[in-house]
């Protein structure tokens, strides 16, 4: 069986499996099932590559500095960090648990990773990307007024505060990464899709106010490590087209041209499954024998092994 290099995208919402409960308990839960199908694929020989969702989480911890009295307000790129360690602790937690279980001698790590955003990018004046909670249409209304935030209705489920979201251009950490990988070592990177940074000019990074996708994260990080397949593993088995109507129609295989149609129908939700099918399509049609999967947390061993999920196919 061929060995992939498999760069696994894991969703900031479906860490959190129940948003009424965003306890660091429930993640760490939902961390150690969600460790068993990486886990498998580790022992089948592959070489994987982890990134992670932070929108629920950075929001979270906005939040509490923002609720905190007599405390200074913690700056977007260092809450983007601390959703890096937090999320990247539990991951290393878990996947070293169901590691040492099954007796695999292999060493985890998260590395805090930067990624290099333009500060000229659009997404700075158009803010697209959901963090933290849901909130009820009264509530949003009630933020926005007090808070000064932007709120958006995020795909059915509520609504929830949405900031810039620059597209990544490069990652400050790609070599230390691949270092680790050729090594035979598990990496997480890309946290939160990096802590956006401009590049100053000269080589001087700084940390600017921004959420970047991790899908896109994900994508640009699977093509600087030539890898062979894009896993984004999300709240929902498949993607689909008239989702939440009565006519959704759940997709299995579908072309790049397929897909593009559909996204051009406006089948996919900004901010959520859009970039992800955006993610998909780039990595797949950036090299032939690219493959990429959407599916669920749940469901991941099953997608992996071809018998469930979206796979988009460069046909
Ligand atoms: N066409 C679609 N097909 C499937 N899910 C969709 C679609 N459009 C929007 N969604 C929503 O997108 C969600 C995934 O996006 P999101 O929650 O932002 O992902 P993440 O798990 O990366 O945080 C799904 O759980 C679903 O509610
Ligand atoms: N940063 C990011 O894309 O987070 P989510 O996966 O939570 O949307």
């Amino acid at each position: 069986m061929k060995k992939d290099r498999v760069v696994i995208a894991l969703g900031g919402n479906a860490l959190q499996a129940d948003p009424k409960d965003t306890t660091a308990e429930a993640q760490l839960i939902t961390a150690k099932q969600t460790a068993r199908p990486l886990v498998d694929l580790i022992e089948d020989g592959h070489e994987l590559i982890i990134a992670h969702g932070n929108g629920p989480q950075v929001g979270q911890i906005i939040a509490t500095y923002e609720a905190a009295a007599g405390v200074p307000i913690m700056p977007f790129p260092e809450c983007g960090a601390m959703s890096q360690g937090y999320i990247g602790y539990h991951l290393q937690q878990a996947i070293r648990e169901e590691m040492v279980y099954r007796g695999i001698a292999k060493s985890i790590a998260a590395v805090v990773t930067q990624v290099v955003v333009d500060k000229n990018d659009p997404g700075f004046e158009n803010p697209t990307k959901p963090v933290g909670s849901f909130f009820s249409a009264e509530e949003a209304a009630r933020l926005e007024k007090e808070n000064g935030y932007v709120m958006k209705e995020d795909a059915g489920r509520g609504w929830r505060r949405v900031v810039a979201s620059p597209e990544p251009i490069g990652v400050v950490e790609a070599p230390i990464v691949k270092t680790l990988v050729d090594a035979g070592h598990v990496v997480i990177t890309v946290g939160g899709g990096g802590v956006p940074v401009i590049d100053k000019g000269n080589g001087i990074l700084e940390g600017v106010p921004a959420v970047i996708d991790k899908d896109f994260a994900s994508e640009k990080i699977a093509e600087i490590l030539d890898a062979d397949y894009l896993i984004i593993l999300t709240a929902v088995e498949k993607v689909a087209i008239n989702f939440n109507k009565p006519n959704q129609k759940d997709l299995d295989i579908v072309t790049i041209k397929e897909i593009k149609q559909y996204m051009n129908e406006g089948h996919f939700a900004p901010g959520s499954m859009l970039p992800k099918v955006k993610a998909a399509m780039k990595f797949v049609e950036s090299k032939p024998g690219r493959k990429a999967l959407i599916t669920s947390l749940e469901k991941a061993k099953e997608g992996i092994e071809g018998r469930t999920g979206t796979v988009i196919v460069n046909r």
